[in-house]
């Protein structure tokens, strides 16, 4: 998780992508690494997922990938065998963690309340999503979630963009932010490959140190 949560910390966004055709996923995936954003975090909303990362895998070896809306063991095990590194899902789900310990890849489960964040540290977490964020709170929630459990690092996501990121960003224990506007399914069904990649471009040199 050390090394998951450096690189994560080092990207700073994370694209949420969902293909309905898998191979989608190739230029898509060409978009990113050569605009500066090596990492994918494809999601297991449509039944395309599993082989778009199959495909990602092999066109970008040293990309960082992971599956996103992983609701159950089957499907971490899908996507490690596909080639993800890491997953995520929407909540937090202890029969999905524990799917993800016992297959050793690192998860990301989505939380937005104390309750929640306190089953994760006891299912053995210390980094979570949270999601999702604008319609949770905000900043201002995420501050006052952050504040009793100190060893808790975060990937905001879900109403994030290029207005508010930064601010996010600014929060020490965020690593990175997770976000879909530079990869919309609109811009990706209609294969405006080049937009996206200019949105990419965008991303990266908006978050230049
Ligand atoms: O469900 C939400 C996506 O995972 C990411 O959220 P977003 O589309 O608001 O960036
Ligand atoms: C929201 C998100 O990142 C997920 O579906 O896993």
């Amino acid at each position: 998780m050390e090394n998951l949560n450096e690189q994560l910390r080092a990207l700073k966004v994370v694209p949420v992508i969902a293909v309905d055709k898998a191979e989608d996923i190739l230029p898509l995936g060409e978009q990113l690494a050569n605009n500066g954003l090596p990492v994918a975090e494809i999601t297991f909303r449509s039944d395309a997922a599993e082989e778009a990362i199959r495909l990602l895998r092999q066109a970008q070896p040293n990309m960082l990938i992971g599956a996103g809306t992983v609701l159950n063991e089957a499907q971490v095990i899908a996507a490690k065998n596909a080639g993800a590194t890491f997953i995520v899902s929407p909540g937090l789900n202890p029969n999905t963690v524990k799917a993800c310990q016992k297959h050793g890849i690192p998860i990301v489960p989505g939380v937005n309340n104390p309750s929640t964040i306190e089953a994760a540290i006891e299912l053995g977490l210390d980094t979570v999503k949270f999601f999702p964020a604008e319609p949770s709170g905000g900043i201002k929630m995420l501050k006052a979630l952050l504040a009793p459990y100190p060893q808790l690092q975060v990937m905001p996501t879900g109403g994030i963009g290029a207005g508010n990121i930064e601010e996010y960003l600014a929060i020490p224990r965020v690593l990175a932010c997770g976000g879909s506007w530079m990869v919309d399914k609109t811009l990706v069904n209609s294969g405006e490959w080049d937009k996206i990649g200019e949105l990419v471009a965008a991303v990266v040199a908006q978050l230049k140190d």
